[in-house]
């Protein structure tokens, strides 16, 4: 069943002297428990649609369905990571990743208990006390992660959340995240420059044209990587094969512009 739903996007951004129009006719839709990426050039439109489908930014024309209900209306049912991590510096791990839930009004025993379970589920348990600065940047991240899944959000919003890691944590980090979505059968859609990432991650990948931008392929990722971790799925001649599909894919887009 369909969860997400968008259809034909249209945003235009205006300035003095210009239009300038970040996205032309996108339409998608995303199942339940599902996990898309969106990827292609710089400036294609990916942040500014994923800003659209969190319901920060209303689109010029077309429409947006989380649950068959606007985005506007979801926002305490949407989670979000992004490349840093916004946690306070002057809050613990602990008190961090309670925030969503504060916020929302919906801190109880209940609600704290499960939080700290997750925190030490992904091996944070030692440091529910400490302070931000004393993490390094992947436990850093995976207190964001803690942060966004104590909410228990329906959909998740992940813009580039590990573009800004080492890529030893950054490959960690992405099983992590795959393993912990995937258990919690969670929908989620990532915005990331990285193909192999995309691939090890998703279930579908939607590759993006700029100039204007436009949902230009979809990409269906083969069943043996949806089913293997990120790790994994890297090492496999299936995954080797649709990366040089979409390279090639993104060569052409690029000719196109010159
Ligand atoms: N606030 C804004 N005002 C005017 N133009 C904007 C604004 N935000 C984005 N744009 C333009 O809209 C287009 C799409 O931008 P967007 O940031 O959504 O692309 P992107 O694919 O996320 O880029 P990147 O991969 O570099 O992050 C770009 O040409 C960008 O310059």
């Amino acid at each position: 069943m369909s969860f997400l739903v968008a259809e034909q996007i249209e945003h235009h951004y205006f300035s003095p002297s210009s239009v300038k129009i970040a996205l032309k006719d996108v339409s998608f839709t995303v199942n339940e428990g599902e996990f898309i990426s969106l990827i292609g050039p710089s400036g294609c439109g990916k942040t500014t649609l994923l800003s659209i489908v969190s319901g920060l930014l209303k689109p010029t024309t077309g429409d947006v369905k989380i649950d068959g209900k606007p985005p506007e209306s979801q926002k305490s049912s949407i989670g979000y990571m992004l490349q840093q991590d916004y946690l306070f510096p002057w809050k613990t791990i602990e008190d961090n990743t309670l925030i969503g839930l504060k916020l929302n009004g919906k801190l109880n025993r209940e609600t704290k208990e499960n939080a700290i379970r997750f925190l030490r589920q992904i091996g944070l348990g030692d440091v529910e006390k400490s302070y931000p600065r004393q993490l390094s940047g992947g436990m850093r991240q995976r207190a964001a992660l803690a942060r966004t899944m104590a909410v228990q959000p329906k959909l998740l919003l992940l813009d580039e959340p590990f573009s800004a890691l080492d890529y030893q944590t950054k490959l960690k980090l992405e099983d992590l995240v795959f393993h912990i979505l995937r258990s919690y059968h969670k929908t989620a859609v990532l915005v990331t420059h990285d193909i192999a990432e995309a691939i090890s991650m998703s279930d579908r990948i939607l590759l993006f044209a700029t100039n204007p931008g436009r949902l230009h392929k979809i990409f269906h990722v083969p069943e043996e990587l949806r089913n293997t971790s990120p790790f994994e799925s890297r090492t496999k001649d299936a995954h080797h094969e649709l990366f040089g599909t979409i390279w090639k894919e993104l060569e052409s887009l690029e000719k196109e512009v010159r």
